[in-house]
């Protein structure tokens, strides 16, 4: 079984100015023996339902910038939705998919070879996507959380969680972050898992 094992009050100030308060908060016992973090923002005490986020570890995209996927504005938007609503953010160490940092790197180094970014984790000898929400679900629990509306565009974390035992009450999309360097790795996420991203015609 998992338990919080520390909650710790942490100050947030992003590049572009926005601040806010996060509660990071740290667990024992889960599934995968990883350090996966919880970020509760905003009045989750009074939430109705909290607004929960499930963002997959991407050193890349939410540390470095790096415009190759939509990652960063992702994290970006999520923590200040979330906080205007109460929720958390659930910050999973599942980088690259759950393929680990340097295959993702691998991969990329396939894709400017013409692979799209599925077509790469194959040619690694991976599998499209290998991330397991078992932990997440478990953080859930451990919080006290039963029912989440949950923001993703990625119809798997809703099956995958609600396969475990959350109730999602509502899935949210993330708003469209389309760049000129990310729009094929967007468009491949649509065609070959659904994603459910509205891609402008141009960007
Ligand atoms: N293997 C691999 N992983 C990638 C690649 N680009 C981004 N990632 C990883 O993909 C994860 C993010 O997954 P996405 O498919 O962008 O989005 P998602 O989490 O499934 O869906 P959303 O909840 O809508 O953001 C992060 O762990 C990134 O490190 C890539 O080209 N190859
Ligand atoms: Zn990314």
């Amino acid at each position: 079984m998992s338990e919080v094992r520390t909650r710790v009050t942490v100050p947030l100030k992003f590049a572009d100015g926005y601040t806010t308060t996060a509660e990071v908060v740290t667990f024992t016992g889960l599934a995968d023996g990883r350090e996966h973090l919880a970020l509760a923002l905003g009045d989750v005490a009074n939430a109705d339902v909290p607004l929960v986020r499930p963002h997959s570890e991407c050193l890349t995209g939410d540390v470095l910038g790096s415009q190759r996927c939509d990652c960063g504005p992702q994290l970006r938007e999520a923590v200040e939705r979330i906080a205007s609503v109460g929720g958390y953010l659930l910050y999973l160490r599942q980088e690259g998919r759950g393929i680990g940092l340097y295959a993702k790197l691998d991969a990329y180094a396939l894709q400017d070879d013409g692979l799209d970014t599925y077509e790469a984790n194959r040619a690694l000898g991976r599998d499209d996507d290998e991330r397991d929400y078992t932990a997440a679900a478990q953080m859930l629990t451990a919080l006290g959380v039963g029912a989440v509306d949950l923001l993703t565009n990625n119809p798997d974390k809703p099956a995958q969680l609600r396969a475990l035992g959350v109730e999602v009450r509502d899935v949210v999309p993330t708003g469209v972050h389309a760049s000129a360097a990310n729009v094929r790795y967007l468009a491949a996420k649509v065609a070959h898992t659904a994603h459910t991203i509205a891609l402008p015609l141009a960007v």
